[in-house]
């Protein structure tokens, strides 16, 4: 992988800055409404634990003016039982009162410093010569031996903990991260037919992907569904109304236009639905192609397009989820990502990335994936090939 891991770190005794991403949907209490994330690091920091590291915890939640900006007490509870190990909290993250909780641990302790985003500081994007001269850099280093990152889910950002940090301080890859970079970094070593299921409704991000695993002859076929799909049933000629059509456009002015381009140098390789499903006084409603339009937004694929959709995952090597393919929330319209993600998952091998994606299969209860990714931003940069901030500056 070219970097270090926590293979070349000796732990024992040492004080150890992690960085893990334990950003979580909260509930309206703000209490923790999902805690995958946590569940994900808990290798990571028993390994640490284990091998006597004394070790201060790094993340963040939320965003600065937003619903989930919160504390991480709730977390420091949830780790410590997850662990079966208590975690201590600290409302700070690296004023005096944060440096004296770090020097106050012995072996195989560990602190859950304050939310790093509660300093300015950590919620702008800097390159990294610069993250490494800010205050959090710098009056952390000092206190740390050695610094892990595990946050995979982060590593896009160019931020002080995740990129100033090992800057200054001997850095290595916690286990999610080695994880989660051995899997996605390697697409091209995975079984063929390759097969990308595309949904969801981040519309721009599912064409860079697309484009991207085309171009590099990644993709052996692609199924579109979701809002992604529509866009792609409007791209190949279909009206399918006013109401879908709104929906893509305010999302992205051009996504019909990109489609067609996709369509037009790729058209072998990339499905598109054969029918849909809308609503209609509280009911699920199919409809098919040479229906259309229809006077409802498209909230699913059809029944016909999820068993072909289906039928192509019986035969794939490798099954690559990113975006569910309707709006699976609402039951009437969870048919198409039950169908389509539960024949993914009898795939050779099979790999999904997405927040809303690992979440539509946890609350359907798919099981089966070979590798999950706790990344959203972070894994769609890697599956289109561009390299990670976090993951330049370990390799350095
Ligand atoms: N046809 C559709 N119309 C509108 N929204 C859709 C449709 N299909 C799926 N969605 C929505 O897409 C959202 C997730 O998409 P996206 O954010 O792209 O996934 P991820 O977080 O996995 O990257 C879900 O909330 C789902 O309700
Ligand atoms: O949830 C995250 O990313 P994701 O929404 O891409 O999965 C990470 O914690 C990064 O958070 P951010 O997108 O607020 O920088």
């Amino acid at each position: 992988m070219g970097i270090p891991t926590l293979d070349d770190l000796a732990v024992d005794g040492t004080t150890v800055g992690v960085r893990v991403d334990i950003n979580s949907p909260l509930d309206e209490d703000g209490r923790l409404a999902d805690d995958a994330r946590l569940h994900a690091h808990v290798g990571t920091l028993q390994e640490l634990l284990d091998r006597g590291g004394k070790l201060a915890v790094l993340a963040h939640q939320g965003r600065p003016g937003g619903d989930e900006f919160a504390t991480l007490e709730d977390h420091a509870d949830r780790l410590g039982e997850l662990l079966d190990h208590p975690i201590t909290y600290c409302d700070a993250t690296f004023s005096t009162d944060a440096r004296d909780a770090i020097a106050a641990l012995d072996s195989g302790e560990a602190v859950l410093l304050e939310n790093t985003r509660f300093y300015s500081e950590e919620y702008m994007e800097f390159p990294p010569a610069e993250a490494a001269e800010t205050f959090l850099v710098d009056r952390l280093t000092p206190v740390v031996d050695a610094f892990v990152n595990d946050a995979f889910a982060a590593a896009h950002r160019s931020q002080p903990s995740i990129v100033g940090l090992p800057m200054r301080v001997d850095s290595y890859a916690g286990r999610v991260m080695e994880r989660e970079l051995d899997v996605l970094s390697n697409i091209e070593d995975t079984p063929r037919p390759r097969v990308y299921a595309l949904g969801g409704a981040k519309i721009a991000d599912a064409f860079d992907v697309a484009e991207s695993v085309l171009e590099r002859g990644l993709a052996d076929e692609i199924l579109t569904s979701g809002m992604t799909g529509n866009a792609f049933l409007a791209a190949s000629g279909v009206d399918i109304g006013e109401p879908s059509m709104d929906a893509i456009t305010d999302r992205d002015a051009t996504a019909v236009e990109q489609a067609e381009a996709l369509l037009s140098e790729y058209g072998e390789k990339i499905h598109v639905p054969e029918d849909v499903a809308v609503e209609r006084d509280g009911e699920r409603v199919e409809v098919g192609i040479d229906e259309l339009p229809v006077d409802a937004p498209a909230l699913d694929v059809g029944s016909d397009t999820a068993a072909a959709y289906a039928d192509v995952f019986e035969t794939a090597g490798t099954a690559i989820l990113n975006g569910p393919p309707g709006v699976f929330e609402e039951e009437r319209f969870a048919h198409g990502t039950r169908e389509i993600f539960g024949a993914a998952a009898n795939a050779e091998y099979s790999i999904v990335g997405g927040g809303d994606t690992a979440a539509s299969l946890r609350q359907l209860g798919i099981e089966g994936f070979d590798h999950v990714s706790t990344g959203g931003g972070a894994a769609l940069r890697l599956l289109t090939g561009d390299e990670l901030p976090a993951v330049e500056v370990l390799r350095e």
